[in-house]
């Protein structure tokens, strides 16, 4: 089967700062696989280059076997490719279920504001709109919350209000940027779950970078150990916490960092 996501050769230089060098990676459908490595490894960036913040200095990625190394990030959102947890100022000023009820125009690449301007333009799919956004707040155990300025959510309330937007939308794959920090312990659980049923009960694939390896270990297989901007290795999350190499990336960056 071919990869949903391919990332072949990635180079990215900021300054003297080789941050990606030669960094190739697959992710699979219906997988959630885990990024991870010590500080400076250059997680941030390859998700940077892959979501298209940033474009390569060499390097191609392509989704669904069409080449996107040039798109721009809301082309690869229509395409099926999203990145959450970057709530725009916007939505924090619009309510947990004029959030959801936004998404799908908002992956259309339509202007935000003529919405307003010329409601009657949405009128029809309004209600079939609004019966999802009220299944998918139950889901993410947002109902009680969804009159709620986005801007007042506790952090974990807001990663769920960004996973429970990807059910508003058509995507494949969402790259998730560390969802567990600044999670309180009480909603990693429902987080973790979420992202799990996503994945299960919804068939959304994920590559999910992650300092957290309690939520590596329940979730993602396999996983992907990049160090100083290249591959290390990738496997089962069981194998890699025992193999020398690994251990010596992080112990290395620990004892130079
Ligand atoms: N915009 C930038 N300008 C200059 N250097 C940068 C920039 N972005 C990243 N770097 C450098 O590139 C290297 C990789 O950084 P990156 O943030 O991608 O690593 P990371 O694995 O995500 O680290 P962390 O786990 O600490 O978030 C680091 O040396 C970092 O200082």
């Amino acid at each position: 089967m071919s990869a949903l996501l391919e990332a072949t050769d990635m180079w990215q230089s900021f300054g003297g700062v080789q941050a990606v060098r030669g960094m190739s990676l697959e992710v699979s459908r219906g997988t959630i696989t885990g990024l991870i490595g010590p500080n400076g490894a250059g997680k941030s960036t390859l998700f940077n280059l892959l979501s298209g913040v940033i474009r390569p200095d060499a390097g191609q990625v392509s989704f669904k076997e069409q080449d996107i190394t040039r798109l721009a990030p809301w082309r690869r959102a229509r395409l099926g490719l999203i990145r959450t947890f970057q709530l725009a100022r916007e939505f924090q000023r619009m309510t947990v279920l004029e959030n959801l009820m936004f998404a799908p125009q908002l992956q259309l690449g339509e202007n935000f504001w003529p919405i307003f301007l010329r409601p009657g333009a949405v009128c029809a799919q309004e209600a079939e709109v609004y019966r999802r956004a009220c299944e998918v707040m139950e889901i993410a155990t947002l109902t009680n919350l969804r009159d709620d300025y986005a801007g007042d959510l506790s952090g974990g309330q807001k990663k769920l209000l960004e996973l429970a937007r990807t059910l508003m939308i058509d995507c494949d794959l969402i790259l998730l940027d560390e969802p567990g920090a600044g999670v309180n312990p009480a909603l990693m659980n429902t987080l973790t779950d979420m992202i799990w049923r996503l994945n299960r009960e919804h068939g959304k694939t994920f590559l999910i970078v992650e300092h957290d390896m309690d939520m590596i270990a329940q979730l993602c297989d396999p996983v992907v150990v990049m160090t100083q901007g290249s591959l290390l290795t990738k496997g089962g999350f069981d194998d890699l916490r025992r193999d020398p190499a690994v251990i010596e990336a992080y112990l290395g960056s620990v004892a130079n960092g």
